[in-house]
């Protein structure tokens, strides 16, 4: 494979000198862009979009002929793994994703397969195969998965949930049940990473989306203690190069420290905790990846920016920081206002790292 033409993601996640602040943004590829909406429009779905390979390039490349990101993200969904188990993806139209089949009893749990990588989920791994041949070496690709946990929420609530009612019933009325779905759940997302890996992902996230909405017993129990699994067993080195690993829970804040000593390069913060402030908890142990509100890419420019100043000034001198939103862009932004997000970053970074 082609050398890396720009590796200060990389570099940044293993706390190596950077010239500026290296920055990419969650679902950077996606709705806010019209060229993204005329792709989808073009495959019909949302599915097919993610399902064929050409197109998943074409749309992961999207961002990058607009701006100078310092990474690729894998244009695909979390919910991949789900309906590689048989439980049917789909979206309806303005509707967020619904599965035709749910997962409530130990008997549905136990029929549950472990997708193959290759077998199953083989239209992920050419999509990584083809982005990485498409973008010859001009940033890193990085792969992803969801958390056990945020997978499980969508499994047992059939879709998006705001409460995870059923999710939480399960869980505290028969742990053992939700033992099972999890430990499947972290076979599976294990596989599927060092799959993404052996196909060229470069680093690899994983996504607790829905982590913060556990008490604290609860995150160790059922999200953390699942992510451990998954860590323990994903491929570190490949093609001559350590592999980093993103840890994100939206919303784990108060969690940083067991995070930290997870084993992962670096964790993903939400907007809610001070980056200054994660950096002296557990600075010493990872890169930190974040964290401004994707909500102030809906202010003008200048705002914009001065946000960027904040939380750059926050982080302080030194190595260890990506650059993100707190979480995904939304679909409603301006994609000039991101434009100007991005370039903040770059230009106003240089004074840290002399
Ligand atoms: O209508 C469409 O085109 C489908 C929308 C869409 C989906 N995945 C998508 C896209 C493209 C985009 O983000 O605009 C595409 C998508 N899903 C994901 C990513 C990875 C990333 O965030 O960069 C991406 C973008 C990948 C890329 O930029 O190449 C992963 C994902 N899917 C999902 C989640 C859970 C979450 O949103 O936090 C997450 C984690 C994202 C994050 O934390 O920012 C589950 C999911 N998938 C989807 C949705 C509906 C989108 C929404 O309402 O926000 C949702 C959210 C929900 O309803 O629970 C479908």
């Amino acid at each position: 494979m082609t050398a890396l033409k720009n590796d200060r993601f990389l570099r940044a996640l293993l706390k190596q000198p950077v010239d500026v602040t290296p920055v990419w943004m969650m679902r950077q590829a996606g709705r806010y862009l019209p060229e993204y909406r005329a792709s989808r429009a073009k495959a019909g779905d949302f599915m097919s979009l993610c399902m064929n390979p050409e197109f998943a390039c074409e749309v992961t490349l999207q961002p990058l002929e607009r701006y100078p990101l310092d990474a690729a993200i894998l244009f695909s969904d979390i919910l991949t793994i789900p309906d590689a188990m048989g439980l049917g993806l789909y979206f309806e139209t303005g509707e967020g994703p619904r599965f035709k089949k749910v997962v409530n009893t130990m008997a549905d749990i136990e029929a549950l397969p472990i997708p193959d990588p290759d077998k199953d989920l083989g239209y992920v791994m050419d999509a990584v195969r083809t982005i990485r041949r498409e973008l010859n070496g001009r940033v890193p690709l990085i792969g992803f998965s969801g958390s056990p946990w945020t997978l499980a929420t969508y499994m047992v609530e059939g879709g998006s949930s705001k409460d995870f009612r059923k999710s939480k019933a399960l869980l505290y009325e028969n742990p053992q049940a939700m033992h099972a779905l999890l430990d499947k759940l972290a076979q599976s997302v294990t596989s599927y990473l060092n799959g993404q890996i052996l196909a060229g992902a470069q680093a690899v996230q994983i996504f607790d989306s829905w982590g913060g909405s556990l008490s604290a017993a609860a995150y160790q129990e059922f999200s953390l203690a699942y992510m451990q699994k998954i860590v323990n067993g994903l491929i570190r080195e490949h093609d001559g190069r350590r592999v980093p690993v993103i840890l994100f829970t939206k919303g784990g804040g108060l969690w940083l420290e067991s995070m930290a000593d997870s084993g992962v390069e670096a964790l993903g913060l939400d907007w809610t905790c001070d980056i200054g402030a994660a950096r002296a908890r557990v600075g010493d142990k990872v890169a930190l990846q974040g964290n401004m509100d994707p909500s102030v890419l809906y202010a003008k420019p200048e705002a914009i920016r001065a946000e960027v100043g904040r939380i750059l000034a926050a982080y302080g001198h030194g190595n260890g920081h990506v650059f993100n939103l707190g979480h995904g862009i939304t679909p409603e932004v301006d994609p000039a206002h991101a434009g100007a997000f991005i370039e903040a970053v770059h230009e106003l970074s240089a004074q840290y790292h002399v």
